[in-house]
């Protein structure tokens, strides 16, 4: 469903990522992972049409670039990390304004569909009982609660994840990745999540593209991936060795 051709992007004319293609097929949870700089973010940002890429990177037939921010809206949803808080909105509020790509008009208002499927991506995610709390009185877990709701009331195809489990404790990582597992249960949906953290990529995706300075280095099923040597070449560690060593520590 979502088709990345030879793309380069970057910044001030300088190309960070260079000649990258995959595809992401409906129920695919991909994993981007790489060394600190390599340009996952960056690939993420092209993805969402944040920054300007060359090449093709489409969603179904449909070239993004050429696509209104509006309809590109409905069918893709970003996530960053937790960013600073500007407005004191209530968790209902920044919610809500998941549903804006889906209304038409000048003075768009909220129809009765729009607030139960609000209503039922709050209570997805565990926060009902919070509505009318105003987000800047959150904690960090929570405040990623809010704004995984609001992308799950965008109801895209797709949804990017830059990172999402920074700040979060053990428990709330899983937790967040548990939400989008089940979201990605229904039919026509995919995710792409960029993660440092190598145990939770070990869990959650399906595929792996692994990026050095911003090529392609490795692209495939999770097994074939994080079990051969790229990784020790990429990230310059062993990391099976690393792991396995810390894990007969929790073992005895
Ligand atoms: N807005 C920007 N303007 C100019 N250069 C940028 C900008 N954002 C990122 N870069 C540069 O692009 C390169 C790739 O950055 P990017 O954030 O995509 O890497 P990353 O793999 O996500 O890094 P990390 O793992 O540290 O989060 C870095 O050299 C960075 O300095």
């Amino acid at each position: 469903m979502l088709s990345v051709n030879h793309i380069f992007c970057g910044y001030n004319n300088q190309d960070i990522i260079k000649d990258i293609s995959f595809d992401v097929e409906a129920g695919c949870n991909l994993s981007i992972i790489g060394p600190n700089g390599c340009g996952k973010s960056t690939l993420l940002k092209a993805i969402a049409h944040i920054i300007p890429y060359r090449g093709s990177i489409k969603i179904g037939e449909t070239e993004i670039s050429e696509t209104k921010r509006k309809d590109l809206a409905k069918n893709i949803a970003l996530m960053t990390q937790i960013n600073s808080i500007h407005f004191p909105y209530t968790v209902y509020e920044t919610v809500s304004l998941g549903r804006y790509c889906h209304m038409d008009g000048m003075l768009p208002r909220l129809s009765s569909l729009d607030k139960d499927i609000i209503y039922d991506s709050m209570e997805k995610v565990g926060l009902l009982s919070i509505r009318n709390a105003k987000i800047n009185q959150l904690s960090g877990s929570q405040l990623q609660r809010v704004f995984l709701a609001k992308i799950f009331a965008q109801d895209p195809k797709i949804i990017l994840l830059d990172e999402p489990t920074n700040h979060l404790d053990l428990r709330y990582q899983i937790e967040l990745l548990e939400y989008i597992k089940q979201w990605k249960k229904k039919k026509e949906r995919a995710v792409v999540t960029v993660l440092h953290d190598l145990n939770l990529v070990q869990e959650y995706a399906d595929k792996v593209i692994l990026l050095n300075n911003g090529e392609k280095f490795q692209y495939g099923a999770i097994k074939d991936i994080l079990s051969n040597k790229s990784l020790e070449e990429v990230y310059k560690i062993d990391i099976k060795k690393w792991m396995t060593k810390v894990m007969i520590k929790w073992q005895a």
